[in-house]
């Protein structure tokens, strides 16, 4: 059952049509032989697999005996040395052992002694363990040694032999009555059409009176039910299956559990019950089969399990009877329960411990737990139980503290690519890295899934590629992303319409293309699809003249994708319903964005109007504005600061929202910046009066190169422009030694002045936040995250964390490799040259973290002058705040609160009558930040 869900992958039916031309991989001639070779040995006794190994497999038939040669070589021609190292050198021991009758011929007396003494009766096996140290169960390893030096001449097959015969490692059905397979009835894994070649397994060296002893463990004699039949396939049918790791080197990053495990096998400290648990197909199955395997390993090399002593041969081609796979579903009756524990209070019948493997432990029922784990002190010493989940908060906690828990994370992408890339070069596959590193980032730290896929690509008989990948999993390239996004933004219906259809209606579910769309957008805006970063960037810069404008292009259409995502998942008609979300990509602009329309008379002001700008970029709104600008100078009454506003200011743009304009006033010097500062309320009292509604001013600091070297002025606090990661403006425009009027930019990006208080807190908020990150990303409703990841933003964003949930729009993340950098990833911005210490602003963040939790909206400003940097916190609709750097910030709220900031003093206060829990104020200087509760 497990098994059935471990080798399915999420990808389309249709693509697995090619399933036809299955076994490729396994079909190779060389394999084959050596499922031959495997036959061979499943027909021989335990015995007869001893004296063949010793006796250069003299009684072999000559194909077998070929076909064993090829297998060998098989391995050997593998690309990994190391693996190749590993076949050679057992076989060369063997031979050399070979050599040495009388160490041979005394080892297996010593042996067959042992085995007989052993099935004398149980106590008798009993004490012949004690005799040789096996009742110090938590310190066998005296003991294996023991053991094993009584082993010297013990039949081993070569890797590759025991390899192949392991090829098909299964999960052993739980026996439906039984746990023990101490019966007469034995037969194997009970799988009738793979094991119907080989003989029934009985330990010959069991006198009838043991196996009498412990029939079934069918509790209370009953009959036992049907066998499960679990398919044990000879060859195997699966990459998974085929590259199932056997040893600890063969785990795919697991470095910490694998060097804990060996630990504890080194020192013998072997705990009553393990637990494994992380995500899927992450190896803990193929663990727990390692670790039984290399506590019986009866190899006397130091990396165990040897994978072809006979204990390994057994456990790793199913037939151990000292190494159980239960199923836990099956687990939970109360006769089995008593069985599985009779059965491990019993001795293992050949090996030195009995293991039982629990797969998908979270199905136990408490009871099960509870009869397993009050019966420990009574179990076998040679007893191990190992649980493994996928999901331990499932699992009763009062349990599992009493095992030793391993975690099995997810695999990294580039360990999975690595992995696959070597199984193409054995399997013979041809392919592209990129398809491979596809591969990898699509299976979610899932080998197997991986695996599966490579699998399914592998049927076809091409090379792997990207758009072979693409194709089976289901996804639509960056390339044919990008020209869908180009020509639903650029409102071209009709193309707009056949493309999005074209690749619904064949290839891509409408959830899929909506996350993928979303990610893309996501990552130009977060600058990781800048020119020269990948060609996707490259390409989308070449087609679109990504500005502020572009930008916010792009936010509308993620919010329209948003919208549409949530629309989607009620929806019957997903297909249409995206298309229609698709072409309003392009209309939002004019609404939303750079309206050059008529309506927007500015005389009688549109307040109403809203979410619209005039902007530069276009001819007839650069008019408006100069004009508005003229007209706003003349209002004043001083001449001289008239003269100033008109020669060394410039209104750069305005928008309306919620009747409230923002006005963007630039100056190109630090001086004239700073006289502006002083009369803020002067040029923000002047432009109401042109404007007939409430304003908002920011004023920037543009290097004076714009101010010359174009008539099209940037706005400085462009997405782009605010960016640390992609500086359009220092890029173009900034120069080296224009470093002063660098760090005045980045200044005058932080810079807030409300005209008046009593604002709609909204707009505010978008004021805040355009200085941030776009205004658009920031609605009523969502809120505000904060992380405090260390780490490059960038590298560690993951395409989860990318896909941010409905009501959270900023994330704001701190960067601690350069003392001077907090980056904000939040609608992917980051913003340099904050002022303040990382591990006080890290501190702030934590502290803000608590206070974000509500729903509503939240905004964070971030003073940025040196002496004066101010944090504050809005409460939606209920507070608004207003600061500047030369003031101290106030809090004015319309549901009065009432706010005191004593700026001064060590314990900044901001106090709300109603939300005071909500607020943070700030003093960096000294006090660091403070929660005011
Ligand atoms: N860490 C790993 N190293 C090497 N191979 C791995 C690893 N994890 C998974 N695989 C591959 O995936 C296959 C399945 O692994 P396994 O059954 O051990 O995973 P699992 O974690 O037990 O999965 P599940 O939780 O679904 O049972 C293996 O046969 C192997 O090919
Ligand atoms: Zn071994």
């Amino acid at each position: 059952m497990a098994e059935g869900r471990r080798n399915s992958v999420d990808v389309p039916l249709s693509k697995t049509l090619v399933a036809l031309k299955r076994v490729r991989s396994l079909r190779d001639p060389d394999t084959n032989s050596m499922s031959k070779f495997a036959m061979a040995i499943n027909s021989m006794n335990l015995d007869d697999v001893g004296l063949k190994e010793l006796h250069g497999f003299g009684n072999e038939s000559e194909s077998d005996h070929n076909s064993l040669k090829k297998s060998s070589m098989v391995r050997i021609r593998g690309t990994d040395s190391r693996k190749a190292y590993m076949v050679r050198k057992p076989c060369r021991q063997r031979m050399k052992k070979s050599k040495e009758p009388k160490l041979v011929t005394r080892s297996m007396k010593y042996l067959e002694e042992e085995v007989n003494s052993c099935s004398e009766s149980r106590v008798d096996r009993k004490v012949v363990r004690k005799k040789s140290g096996y009742h110090s169960w938590r310190k066998p390893v005296a003991a294996l040694e023991d053991a094993i030096m009584s082993r010297v001449g013990t039949p081993c097959m070569s890797m590759s032999e025991s390899r192949t015969n392991c090829s098909s490692w299964t999960t052993i059905g739980f026996p439906t009555d039984e746990v023990d397979v101490r019966d007469s009835n034995f037969n194997g894994c009970g799988i009738s059409y793979c094991w119907s070649r080989t003989p029934r397994y009985r330990d010959p060296n069991l006198s009838p009176d043991v196996r009498e002893e412990h029939p079934l463990l069918s509790s209370e004699g009953r009959e036992p039910a049907s066998r499960e039949i679990v398919p044990y396939p000879e060859t195997p049918r699966s990459l998974s299956q085929k590259f199932r790791p056997r040893s600890f080197s063969d785990l795919v990053g697991l470095m910490v559990v694998s060097n804990s495990l060996l630990y504890a096998l080194s020192k013998g400290k072997i705990a009553p019950v393990y637990l494994f648990h992380g995500p899927r197909g992450t190896g803990k199955t193929s663990t727990a089969r390692i670790f039984a395997a290399a506590l019986n390993c009866l190899s006397l090399e130091e990396h165990r399990p040897c994978g072809f002593c006979r204990e390994c041969v057994f456990l790793f081609s199913g037939r151990s009877r000292d190494v159980k796979e239960l199923d836990a579903a099956k687990l939970n009756h109360k006769d089995r329960v008593k069985a599985l524990i009779k059965s491990a209070s019993l001795s293992p019948f050949s090996s030195h411990f009995k293991v039982f493997i629990i797969d998908e432990c979270q199905f136990l029922r408490g009871e099960t737990w509870a009869a397993i784990f009050n019966s420990v002190e009574n179990l076998s010493q040679h007893s191990v139980f190992i649980m493994i989940t996928t999901d331990p908060a499932k699992l009763p906690s009062s349990y599992v503290s009493q095992t030793q828990r391993y975690h099995f994370p997810k695999i990294k992408d580039v360990d999975i690519s690595f992995r696959l890339q070597k199984i193409c070069i054995e399997e013979g596959l041809e392919f592209d890295k990129d398809a491979v590193d596809f591969i990898a980032a699509k299976s979610n730290g899932s080998l197997r899934d991986a695996e599966t896929i490579l699998d399914q690509l592998g049927l076809l008989g091409k090379r792997i590629t990207l758009s072979l990948a693409y194709e089976l999993v289901g996804v639509v390239s960056d390339k044919e992303l990008l020209n869908l996004l180009d020509l639903a933004l650029s409102a071209d219906t009709t193309n707009t319409v056949i493309r999005a259809r074209d690749l619904m209606s064949s290839r891509i579910d409408p959830m899929q293309l909506i996350s993928q769309l979303a990610n893309l957008i996501m990552d130009i805006l977060s600058g990781r699809c800048q020119p020269g970063f990948c060609n996707v960037g490259r390409n989308l810069f070449d087609t679109h003249d990504l500005t502020d404008i572009g930008m916010q292009k792009l936010r509308h259409a993620l919010k329209i994708l948003s919208e549409t995502e949530k629309q989607l998942r009620t929806s019957k008609n997903q297909a249409t319903w995206l298309t229609v979300a698709l072409l309003q990509f392009g209309t939002g602009d004019d609404e939303n964005f750079c309206s050059s329309s008529p309506r927007n008379s500015l005389k009688n002001s549109d307040c109403d109007e809203h979410n619209r700008t005039i902007c530069p970029e276009n001819h007839c709104d650069r008019t408006k504005l100069e004009t508005i600008w003229r007209r706003t100078s003349r209002k004043c009454q001083s001449s001289s600061f008239k003269i100033f506003l008109q020669k060394e200011g410039n209104l750069s743009s305005i928008s309306f929202n919620d009747g409230l304009a923002i006005a963007e006033i630039e100056f190109f010097h630090p001086d004239h910046l700073s006289k502006a500062e002083k009369s803020w309320k002067l040029i923000a009292h002047s432009l109401e009066d042109v404007l007939g509604c409430n304003v908002q001013i920011r004023l920037k600091l543009v290097p004076a190169c714009i101010k010359k070297s174009t008539s099209v002025k940037k706005p400085s606090f462009s997405l782009l422009g605010c960016s640390g990661r992609n500086c359009q403006m220092s890029e173009s425009t900034m120069t080296d030694e224009n470093e002063s009027d660098t760090s005045a930019r980045r200044k005058a990006c932080f810079q807030v002045y409300p005209s008046q208080p009593g604002k709609n807190l909204s707009s505010f908020v978008e004021q805040l936040d355009a200085n941030l990150v776009p205004a658009s990303c920031f609605h009523d409703k969502e809120a505000v995250v904060i992380r405090n990841h260390e780490e490059d933003a960038r590298s560690s964003r993951t395409t989860s964390d990318r896909i941010i949930s409905d009501h959270i729009v900023k994330e704001y993340r701190l960067r601690s490799d350069s003392s001077r950098e907090v980056s904000e990833v939040g609608q992917y911005v980051s913003i340099q040259e904050h002022e303040q210490q990382p591990s006080c602003f890290a501190k702030t963040l934590k502290l803000r973290r608590k206070v974000l939790s509500s729903n509503a909206a939240q905004a964070i400003c971030l003073g940025s002058q040196p002496q004066k940097q101010e944090l504050s916190i809005v409460k939606k609709a209920t507070s608004e705040i207003s600061f500047s750097p030369r003031e101290p910030p106030s809090l004015c709220s319309r549901a009065n609160a009432e706010v005191n900031y004593n700026s001064g003093e060590e314990n900044a206060q901001c106090k709300d009558s109603k939300f005071s829990s909500k607020f943070l104020c700030w003093r960096p200087p000294k006090s660091g930040p403070k929660l005011v509760s």
